[in-house]
């Protein structure tokens, strides 16, 4: 190993943004390096079960202001609905003076600082010598289409959905697009997202202000949106690869999961989970539930309980436990995802294609099906379904709706040994899993990340 870097980890307080940089400081740990990781209280707490080295990650608790109209004690994005997380962004930036005075009182002195939403973190990196990474959790593609100079959001008027329906000129895909009504999540951009700035102003002057821009994907999958990224910033683009952490063998899957599973034969059970924070429409999850009742298969479903519902108990559809008895389980709590994927019994990964599921379905053996939820999941399920043909994504309604007959369908395509498509994407897959999983892929990138870090620590 080169000189030990000390690396402020400061990621926007949501957990699909704070687990991803947990696991690069994990193997920037590894590799010996020391790790300052800034978050909420309540996002240590769960967090640090999965912090693999304590003497050298340093977890600091911060405080989050009160803002109004947040709820009493909201400290991440897992405590509020979608639409207050404007709020939540002026909060973290009343974290400046804490966050200004805790860097100044690190020693050694830090040599980076990694963030994504907080960009006023550049302005106390330069002041103080130390360099600046802003550090992308989700796909280059949806990076590229939606936060580059070249969208050129409007100030003066709100979005539309024409400016939003073509993709920024240069765009170097056809396929990786938003289509008919999903461009409907462009809208986004033009969001006031805290102290006055609207979500693209936010990320975009974020990148800008960074000496360096870092994202978790690999070129093998987004090359060409990574190079455009490049040349829309003029700034290196640094790639850490999927920074998936390695299945701790010591750790085994739960028991009412292990012995659940093993009543069924290999290949068979449907597995399916949308994230740590999305949260269902009440007709919408009634209508999934549905859906996997009707392909017979066993299934176990990891969802939160859908708006309106306390619990999973009151939100299921009348009679439906009565008919699935033990073939199909829904669970409301958290589950060792990886470590479910890594059952031989699970043969199908139902999931909202988030980017850390996205990557996670790509190392596992099961078959994937995708009904992505938001719009960055909606990139990386056509990076999935239509650049590298290892899955299906489940065909929707123009408002987004997807129908019972819609998912058991394309879970009975992908799960049919003889169907064209299911032969296909395990094909697919299989080629994918094999650079994936083979030594020293992951490992190369990381490598060649922590080079690129100590190149940009000369300039
Ligand atoms: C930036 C934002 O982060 C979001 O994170 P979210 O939690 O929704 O989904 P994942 O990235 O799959 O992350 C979810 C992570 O939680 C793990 N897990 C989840 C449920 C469970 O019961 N048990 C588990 O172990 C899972 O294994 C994965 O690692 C989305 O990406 C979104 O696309 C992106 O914009």
């Amino acid at each position: 190993m080169g000189k030990q870097l000390h690396i402020v980890m400061f990621p926007w307080i949501a957990m699909g943004h704070m687990t991803p940089f947990l696991h690069l400081s994990n193997k920037l740990a590894e590799r010996g390096h020391k790790i300052t990781f800034f978050l909420p209280n309540k996002a240590k707490q769960q967090l640090q079960h999965s912090v693999l080295y304590p003497s050298l990650i340093t977890l600091h608790p911060i405080t989050i202001p009160h803002v109004h109209p947040l709820p009493l004690g909201t400290e991440t994005a897992s405590d509020i609905h979608l639409h207050l997380t404007g709020h939540l962004a002026t909060a973290l930036d009343l974290t400046r003076p804490e966050v200004e005075s805790l860097i100044k009182g690190l020693t050694p002195k830090p040599h980076f600082i990694f963030y994504d939403f907080a960009y006023w973190v550049t302005e106390i990196a330069t002041e103080l010598g130390i360099k600046s990474v802003h550090y992308n959790v989700v796909c280059a593609a949806s990076l590229a289409i939606a936060l580059v100079p070249d969208r050129n959001v409007p100030r003066d008027r709100p979005l539309t959905m024409e400016d939003n329906a073509q993709p920024p000129p240069g765009y170097p895909s056809s396929n990786v697009v938003f289509r008919g009504s999903e461009a409907r999540h462009m809208l986004l951009l033009g969001m006031e997202f805290g102290s006055g700035l609207t979500f693209y102003e936010r990320i975009t002057t974020a990148m800008k202000l960074s000496d360096a821009i870092a994202i978790r994907t690999c070129r093998e999958v987004e090359g060409n949106f990574c190079d455009y990224m490049s040349a829309q910033y003029n700034k290196p683009v640094f790639l850490t690869g999927p920074v998936l952490p390695d299945i701790d063998d010591n750790i085994p899957l739960e028991a009412q999961w292990a012995e659940w599973l093993g009543r069924f034969e290999p290949g068979t059970v449907l597995f399916c989970a949308f994230g740590s924070q999305f949260i269902l429409e009440k007709d919408q999850f009634q209508e999934l539930v549905l859906g996997f009742e009707m392909t017979k298969l066993p299934f176990l479903l990891a969802l939160k309980p859908p708006s309106g519902c306390a619990s999973i108990e009151e939100a299921l559809p009348e009679g439906f436990k009565e008919r699935v008895g033990e073939r199909g389980v829904v669970h409301s709590g958290w589950v060792q995802q990886p470590l479910i994927l890594a059952h031989p019994s699970v043969g199908c990964f139902v999931n909202h294609c988030g980017f850390g599921s996205m990557w996670e379905s790509l190392m596992a053996a099961s078959q994937i099906v995708m009904v992505p939820q938001l719009g960055d999941q909606i990139l990386n399920t056509r990076l999935m379904a239509e650049e590298l043909k290892v899955g299906v994504e489940v065909e929707k309604a123009e408002n987004g709706w997807v129908s019972k007959e819609s998912l058991c369908n394309t879970i009975n395509l992908v799960m049919d040994q003889g169907s064209e498509v299911g032969c296909l994407v395990r094909k697919n897959h299989a080629k994918w899993r094999q650079i994936m999983v083979n030594q020293g892929f992951m490992s190369g990138y990381f490598d060649t990340f922590v080079k690129d870090l100590e190149m940009i620590m000369g300039t």
